[in-house]
């Protein structure tokens, strides 16, 4: 099982863009600023731009229904503001597919919400509004997850937690693409994306990729120490 796109384009954004995805891909997509990692999630949700093909296990993604989407996929946008004050509990499971409440709780647990449960989303910090939104993404089960800087502005525990749940979640079967700009934590991913001025530029195992020249070149880095510097 597989989700595969073909020819995603995005125009002056996204060059035309193969991909394919195995069953429990647990893969990090990065880049420098305006490469294209929020552009490329768009464009594999069908919410933006063109494809020839956009197929999970076989299923061709709808434009329309979006109960049918919400089972193959889920995108947490980068953009986490919310103008109105929704409480957490009823946000969570806002779906437009029927949400388990068992797996509602065990995110909660998971996600430590309990303490946030009946408070305006609105009103939560920036971190705790990042978890309310993952656990939300998680919650209706879709096939394939598209995370768009999730780990972003969480603290290192919650930032490590989340990237255990996640690998969890990709043992489990679902695909999981993942937008971010942490080196440290991006290496713990099985698959890198590499994006550069709205190109796939380099795609293999996340530590191999991470050692390549071209990788340094694209983030203008030079090695230095364990670390990097601005080249
Ligand atoms: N709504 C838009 N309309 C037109 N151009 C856009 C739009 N959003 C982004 N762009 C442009 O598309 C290019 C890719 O942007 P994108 O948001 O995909 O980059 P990104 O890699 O996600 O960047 P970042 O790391 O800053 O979040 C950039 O040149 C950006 O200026």
């Amino acid at each position: 099982m597989t989700a595969t796109f073909t020819s995603l384009s995005l125009e002056m954004r996204l060059e035309p863009t193969d991909l394919k995805l195995a069953d429990g891909a647990f893969v990090a997509l990065v880049g420098p600023n305006g490469s294209g990692k929020t552009s490329l999630l768009h464009a594999m949700a069908g919410i933006a731009g063109d494809a020839t093909a956009r197929t999970i296990d076989g299923e061709p993604v709808p434009q329309g229904q979006p109960a049918r989407r919400a089972r193959l996929i889920g995108l947490m946008p980068a953009n986490r503001a919310l103008a109105w004050p929704i409480p957490v509990r009823d946000l969570l499971s806002l779906s437009p597919v029927p949400v388990d409440p068992e797996r509602v709780a065990s995110l909660v647990k998971r996600l430590e919400l309990t303490d946030l449960i009946d408070r305006p989303a609105n009103a939560l910090s920036t971190g705790e509004r990042a978890r309310v939104f993952l656990a939300r993404t998680l919650a209706s089960r879709p096939r394939l997850l598209l995370l768009d800087e999730p780990l972003a502005n969480l603290d290192p525990y919650w930032a490590l937690s989340i990237v255990d749940l996640l690998r969890e979640e990709a043992r489990g079967g679902t695909m999981i693409v993942t937008a971010m700009h942490d080196f440290a934590l991006a290496r713990r991913f099985d698959r890198m994306l590499l994006m550069h001025e709205g190109r796939l530029a380099l795609d293999g195992p996340s530590s191999e990729t991470m050692r390549k020249e071209r990788f340094a070149n694209i983030f203008r880095l030079a090695p230095e120490g364990e670390g990097w510097r601005p080249a």
